[in-house]
């Protein structure tokens, strides 16, 4: 089975830059996951408490603190099985998605979400914000910067790999950003190799994740392997998404990537993970092959707005028939 690689996080002289860039390319390239040291303000502790205190709030708690995420964020709480990522089954999960207001998926949101996902009714039996909830969005606001910076490391790493420009990687990302908590709960009705979240590939961009010591998420590698993605404490997990690979002329490899029950033990554990989606920016457009080679006119281009809303609209299309056939047995 092919191993992770564990990186070092470089020092400021270029050549530790050059070389930590290049052992995060091999990493993307030949697996589609490397492990990294996450920056000091993201310890472990930190991340942990953050999730375990959310996640202990009531339902409407929980969508009283997304809706209180104030400018330039838009917060989004989605309850057990409001989301499914593949058409196998139900996700165990639930999730808070805290957006850029202007990024894509806060303005899809907008848009066409409004129904599902920002319904307001009931609202107002909530205490208004307590001084728990401002402590845990600011800390929540603090996490999302402290991941952001990272990212901005990653893709100046794939400058360096791809001969670009300095910082036009950085500036073509960070305004599209989603920083997402999930928490799985025990699941004592599932098996060994149930599903608690199903296949897929990230969108565009980066992705950092970290993980409780939990365990269960495995990655498809380029030699259609699933490996198991144990990302060591004080670390996170770099991954690239769909519009990355195309736009590297597939020299990065977007692993599909999911979480299941691989040991028993975990039927009984509750689950806690962070995902960072550094996405493209919404106003970009994205040759492909065109980090490795000029592109051609024949060539036709990822509209990132357009590629992302594709993307959220089919989400929501396979949740809508995943609850609706759910309602078909019932
Ligand atoms: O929970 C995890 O470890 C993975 C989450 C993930 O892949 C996602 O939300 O896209
Ligand atoms: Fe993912």
């Amino acid at each position: 089975m092919q191993a992770i690689p564990h990186l070092s996080l470089p020092s400021d002289s270029t050549a530790a830059q050059t070389e930590f860039a290049y052992q995060l390319f091999d990493a993307l390239f030949r697996v589609g996951v490397a492990y990294v040291p996450v920056l000091p303000l993201m310890q472990d502790a930190v991340l942990f408490n953050s999730l375990r205190d959310f996640f202990a709030l009531s339902d409407l708690q929980k969508r009283s603190l997304a809706q209180q995420l104030s400018s330039p964020w838009q917060g989004v709480f989605l309850p057990l099985g409001q989301e499914q990522l593949s058409d196998e089954n139900e996700d165990y999960k639930e999730v808070l998605d805290l957006n850029l207001e202007n990024g894509t998926y806060a303005q899809w949101l907008q848009r066409w979400g409004t129904h599902s996902y920002t319904d307001s009714s009931s609202l107002e039996e909530i205490p208004p914000h307590s001084e728990e909830l401002a402590r845990l969005t600011a800390q929540l606001y603090k996490i999302f910067h402290a991941f952001q910076e990272q990212a901005n490391r990653v893709l100046a790493a794939l400058e360096i790999v791809y001969q670009q420009p300095p910082n036009s990687l950085v500036k073509q990302h960070g305004q599209n950003s989603t920083l997402r908590l999930l928490h799985y709960p025990p699941a004592p009705h599932f098996t060994l190799g149930s599903v608690r979240l199903g296949a897929h590939q990230d969108y565009s961009g980066i992705t950092l994740l970290w993980q409780d010591s939990t365990g269960g998420l495995e990655v498809l590698t380029p030699n259609y392997e699933w490996v198991a993605v144990d990302i060591p404490p004080g670390c996170i997990g770099v991954l690239a998404g769909e519009v990355m690979q195309r736009w590297s002329g597939d020299t990065i490899h977007a692993a599909p990537h999911r979480v299941r029950i691989t040991d028993a033990q975990q039927l009984q554990k509750t689950r806690y993970s962070i995902a960072f989606f550094c996405e493209t920016n919404h106003d970009c457009v994205v040759y492909p092959g065109s980090l490795i080679s000029e592109p051609s006119l024949a060539d036709t281009p990822i509209v990132i707005q357009e590629f992302l809303d594709r993307k959220y609209d089919q989400i929501q299309n396979q949740t809508a028939s995943n609850v609706s056939s759910d309602k078909a047995v019932n």
